[in-house]
Formats: C-alpha cells, sequence, structure tokens
C-alpha cells in the first residue's frame, strides 16, 4: 500500500492508529449531503433501539456483500475519501448513515470481520464524542510486543461537524467504539480537546442540542456478483 507521510499530521492520541481530519469537507457540501440524505425514499430509513439508519452499498453478510452501486452524491464523497487517506486496497463499497437525536448514541462494538479493517467516518450536524474501550480481555492489561510493555488505555475524541475520523490497526482491532446516548457529554478525555471552542473553559461539556449524522464508510473485499453462487 501507498505511504501514509501525509496523514500524520492528522495523527491523534496514542493508540496506532487514529486520524482526525478536521474539516474535510465545506460546510456547504455538508448541506448538499443532508439535503441527499433527508430526500431518501422514506424506506431507505431502518428504525433500531435507539437510532434511525441507511444502509448503502448492499446487504453486508458474513460471507461478503450483496452489492448495490452508490450513488453518485455519494460515490462523490467516498471517491475523495479513498484518493486523500490512500488507505483502502479498493473502492469503498459500503456507507452506513447513521442518525442520533441528542439523547441516541451506538453501544460499544467493533465492526464486523466482514470488513476491510479501516474505517472513516464522516460527521455532520452537532459535535459528539466517541468513546473508545479496550475489549475486556487487554482492559489493565499490558502485553508484551517487541519486548516492550504496551497498554491499552480508554480515550475519547470529539467529532466535529465536517471531520473525518479515520481508524484503524489495534484502534481497529482491539477496541470497542461507541457514543453515549446522553445530551450532555464530557470531553476532558478527548485526545483532540484542542478542537473544541468552548464558551465556558471550566466545564468541558459538549452540549449536543441538534442531530448528528455520520457516514461510515468502508470496503467489504468479498463481493458477491451472483446470488446463486453466494
Ligand atoms: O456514528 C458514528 O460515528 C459511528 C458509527 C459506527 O460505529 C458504525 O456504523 O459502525
Ligand atoms: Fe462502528
Amino acid at each position: 500500500m501507498e505511504s501514509t507521510e501525509h496523514l500524520n499530521k492528522f495523527k491523534v492520541g496514542s493508540v496506532p492508529t487514529l486520524y482526525y481530519i478536521p474539516d474535510f469537507i465545506s460546510d456547504s457540501d455538508q448541506k448538499l449531503l443532508l439535503n441527499h440524505i433527508y430526500t431518501a425514499p422514506v424506506s431507505k430509513w431502518k428504525s433500531l433501539k435507539n437510532r434511525r439508519l441507511q444502509n448503502w452499498g448492499g446487504i453486508v453478510h458474513e460471507k461478503g456483500l450483496l452489492p448495490q452501486d452508490l450513488p453518485p452524491w455519494l460515490t462523490n464523497i467516498t471517491e475523495k475519501i479513498k484518493e486523500e487517506l490512500l488507505l483502502f486496497p479498493s473502492a469503498i463499497n459500503h456507507v452506513l448513515i447513521n442518525e442520533y437525536l441528542p439523547n441516541q448514541g451506538i453501544m460499544p462494538h467493533q465492526d464486523g470481520p466482514a470488513y476491510f479493517p479501516v474505517v472513516a467516518i464522516l460527521s455532520l450536524g452537532s459535535p459528539v464524542i466517541m468513546d473508545f474501550t479496550p475489549h475486556a480481555s487487554l482492559a489493565d492489561n499490558t502485553s508484551n510486543n517487541d519486548g516492550n510493555l504496551q497498554n491499552y488505555p480508554p480515550f475519547s475524541i470529539a467529532l466535529k461537524p465536517c471531520s473525518l475520523l479515520v481508524f484503524k490497526d489495534t484502534a481497529y482491532s482491539d477496541y470497542l467504539h461507541g457514543i453515549k446516548d446522553c445530551e450532555i457529554q464530557q470531553y476532558d478525555a478527548a485526545v483532540n480537546a484542542g478542537e473544541i471552542e468552548t464558551h465556558d473553559e471550566d466545564s468541558k461539556v459538549i452540549h449536543r442540542s441538534a442531530t448528528r449524522v455520520s457516514l461510515t464508510c468502508r470496503v467489504v473485499s468479498k463481493v458477491h456478483r451472483n446470488l446463486f453462487r453466494f
């Protein structure tokens, strides 16, 4: 794969490897994307217990993707992500769009095995805090890695509108990621706390007063062209 040196200035935190790229898209791109998302057929929305989502690119099975072409308004952004990161082995072919009201979140989880282990998340709307926690088996643990003791600290990251978060390696494979379902989120442990402008220096909190929408962009390497040979 190509060099990732061009991304070094966006690296955040101490765990390999997270990149946070503020203002990855412009405000007018954000408006255009939100407009496409909210004019999609109502049937595109799937309601879960504590959020809604749209699935684009096809159905992900354990054994791969039953593909469906992404619409041009999505390939515009997925192609930009692929070209600017140089971290994906092929075109991004799956996009999950999650919508969160201010009191909604996503349980700590790990992305499924069907995905190539790099994820790019574009954030729109309200800022939120995403928490990374090591797998239970690694918490408070140290492991020997090339003769060095390595530990797995929990950490958080603030996700502002128009930003792109990318994670891979240990952060992808040994951590769970999630967003708390509360309107007021603390961020003093955030690896990019400096990103957030605050009116009140003492209370490092984000008030989620608006809806957040995110685009989780990934590659499913195994694609099934023929349903009957699935
Ligand atoms: O909305 C987000 O930022 C996270 C979404 C996510 O983790 C996922 O779709 O797997
Ligand atoms: Fe995820």
